[in-house]
C-alpha cells in the first residue's frame, strides 16, 4: 500500500480524497488553501517558545486542559506503558495563549477549521447512501462553532540518549475525534499502519496537508471510514539532534451531537478519556 498525494486543485480531488480515507484512514493533499508561510512562522515561533522558560508560566490546568504539558507528564498511548518523548501545548481560542503567539495561531485555527468544514462536506457527499443515512446531522455542522476542537502544538525534543527503553516520539495510537488535520512536520517520522500490519511512511513533503479519520467518525460511519493506527518514530544518526514540531488540529463535534445509537460526542469522549486515565 502507498499513500497517494492528491492535488487540491484537481477536478476529481474530493472523490479521490474520500476514497483514500475509506481505504487507508488517511488522505494527503497538496496545493491546499492553508498558507505555508503561516505554518512556517508558527513552527519557528513555537520552537522558540518551547526552548524558553516562558512555557512554565502556562502550565496546563487539569480542569480545562488548556496550556503547556511538559514531557514529564506527557501522554502514554492506550495499551502502552512507556511515555512518549514529547511536550505540547493545547490551544483553544477560549484558553490561555502567550500574547506574542496569539495572532498567528488563532489565524491558523480559524482557517483550518474552515477547510475542515469543506473536507467534511466532501466526506458526506462521497459516503455511500447506506452509511450517510446514519449521520444524525450534516458532518460539517457537527463541528460548527465547537468549543472542543483542539489545536495541539507538539515539540519532540532532540534525543539525548537517556530516553526510557522502548520510548518513541509518539507510540502507535488512534485519534479520538472526528477528523484530524496536520500539516507535514518540519522533520519526518510519521507512519501509518496498513491493513496487513506494515508500517509505511506518510508522504510528508513540506507543504503537504495530512488528514486522518478519528474514532468518532469511524463510529458515526459504522466503520466505513477506519480510524487507523499511526505513530511517530525516532530519528536516526545526525537527525537525532533535531527537534520536530507538528501541529495537529483535532476536530471535535459539539458535545450534544449524536454519533450513533450508542454515543453522543460527549459520552464517547468521556469514555475514552476515562480509559486513558486522564479524567
Ligand atoms: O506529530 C505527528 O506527526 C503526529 C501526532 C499525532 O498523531 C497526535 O498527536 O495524535
Ligand atoms: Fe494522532
Amino acid at each position: 500500500m502507498k499513500l497517494e498525494t492528491i492535488d487540491y486543485r484537481s477536478d476529481n480531488c474530493a472523490e479521490q480524497f474520500v476514497k483514500s480515507l475509506h481505504e487507508t484512514g488517511f488522505g494527503v493533499l497538496s496545493h491546499h488553501p492553508i498558507e505555508q508561510s503561516l505554518v512556517e512562522t508558527i513552527y519557528k515561533q513555537w520552537y522558540e517558545f518551547f526552548n524558553s522558560d516562558n512555557k512554565d508560566d502556562f502550565l496546563f490546568k487539569p480542569e480545562t486542559q488548556d496550556g503547556f504539558f511538559p514531557a514529564s507528564i506527557s501522554e502514554t498511548a492506550k495499551g502502552h506503558s512507556v511515555k512518549d518523548i514529547k511536550e505540547y501545548y493545547h490551544v483553544y481560542p477560549w484558553g490561555r495563549i502567550p500574547e506574542e503567539l496569539k495572532r498567528n495561531i488563532l489565524k491558523y485555527y480559524e482557517s483550518t477549521n474552515a477547510l475542515a468544514a469543506e473536507l467534511l462536506s466532501w466526506i458526506e457527499k462521497y459516503s455511500p447512501a447506506d452509511v450517510a443515512k446514519h449521520y444524525s446531522i450534516p458532518l460539517s455542522q457537527m463541528i460548527e462553532n465547537s468549543q472542543k476542537t483542539l489545536l495541539r502544538v507538539l515539540h519532540y525534543p532532540p534525543l539525548q540518549g537517556d530516553e526510557e527503553l522502548g520510548a518513541i516520539r509518539a507510540a502507535a495510537h488512534e485519534d479520538i475525534n472526528l477528523i484530524t488535520i496536520l500539516p507535514a512536520a518540519n522533520e519526518p517520522g510519521l507512519q501509518v499502519k496498513t491493513k496487513t500490519d506494515e508500517w509505511i511512511d506518510v508522504p510528508s513533503d513540506f507543504g503537504n496537508l495530512i488528514i486522518n479519520i478519528g474514532d468518532m467518525l469511524q463510529e458515526a460511519s459504522q466503520g466505513y471510514f477506519p480510524s487507523t493506527s499511526h505513530r511517530v518514530i525516532n530519528p536516526q544518526g545526525a537527525d537525532k539532534t533535531k527537534s520536530r514540531i507538528s501541529l495537529p488540529l483535532f476536530l471535535h463535534p459539539n458535545p450534544e451531537v449524536v454519533l450513533s445509537d450508542k454515543y453522543t460526542a460527549d459520552s464517547y469522549l468521556m469514555e475514552r478519556l476515562r480509559e486513558l486515565g486522564v479524567i
